[in-house]
């Protein structure tokens, strides 16, 4: 009998523009090698300068896409999210709600960036330092694992990233801050190489690790499209 090829799944919007949302996770999890099965949840009008329009899809056919994936595939790790690093509104106030309360504490890893840990714990980082009390307010939310992101903390400091697992041990992950400003879509893409590598059966800390160094490649190694998105063609 011969093994299962991985499959993993991801909930999110469609990018017209390709470079974040289901678009870069496919990409993502393509290059990882695994199967992508997708379930949409919002359309939207956007580029890799910003997102113009959103729609939100009606739950029936959300609904009956899980129903459809769950008659055929076997998925094994499977990513959401849906609020964007320029602030564009893709996700409803009161849904922040619901992430904090609901999803958050069924989570294996949680993955904010530094303004979406502030709208879940109302604490700001100003220096890698304060990503450490953030972690530790958003694993109190239920998460069993916490990756804070640091890509906002712009400036001349390192893309430093932190991560909390669910045994209290933390580590951080830095890399070279690229002197860019094409990092749209750098969220789903860390998010969804961690999804794929999971789906793999990876152990939760190298699947993180591997994720840093492909998202760190994708924005390294750019390609001329539109105003400049991740090439997730880099290895
Ligand atoms: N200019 C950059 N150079 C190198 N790595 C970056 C840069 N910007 C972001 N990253 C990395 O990309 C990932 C996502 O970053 P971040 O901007 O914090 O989240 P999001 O894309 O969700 O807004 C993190 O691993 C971060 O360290
Ligand atoms: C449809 C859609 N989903 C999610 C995002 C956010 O992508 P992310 O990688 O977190 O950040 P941006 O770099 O895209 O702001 C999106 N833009 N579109």
């Amino acid at each position: 009998m011969t093994n299962e090829f991985p499959q993993a799944l991801t909930i999110a919007g469609s990018d017209s523009g390709g470079g974040a949302g289901m678009q870069a996770d496919l990409k993502t999890i393509q290059m990882r090698h695994v199967f992508a099965t997708m379930v949409v949840v919002a359309v939207t009008a956007q580029n890799t300068l910003g997102v113009q329009d959103a729609l939100a899809l009606p739950t029936e056919i959300i609904d009956a896409q899980f129903a459809s994936l769950a008659d055929d595939f076997k998925i094994r790790a499977a990513k959401t999210g849906m609020i964007a690093k320029g602030g564009a509104k893709l996700l409803a106030d009161e849904a922040i709600t619901t992430v904090k309360e609901e999803l958050s504490p069924l989570a294996t890893l949680v993955t904010p960036n530094l303004p979406e840990a502030e709208a879940l714990t109302g604490l700001k980082a100003e220096r890698p330092a304060d990503m450490v009390k953030i972690g530790q307010a958003l694993q109190k939310l239920g998460p069993k694992n916490v990756l804070v992101k640091g890509g906002h903390l712009g400036g001349d400091q390192a893309a430093s990233d932190f991560v909390l697992m669910e045994d209290g041990t933390s580590f951080w992950m830095t890399s070279p801050r690229i002197d860019t400003v094409r990092t749209h879509g750098t969220g789903d893409t860390i998010s969804a190489c961690i999804t794929a590598e999971l789906a793999k059966g990876v152990g939760l800390e190298q699947a993180i690790r591997t994720a840093k160094g492909y998202v760190e490649a994708t924005i390294r190694d750019t390609i001329q499209v539109g105003h400049g998105p991740l090439n997730h063609w880099a290895l």
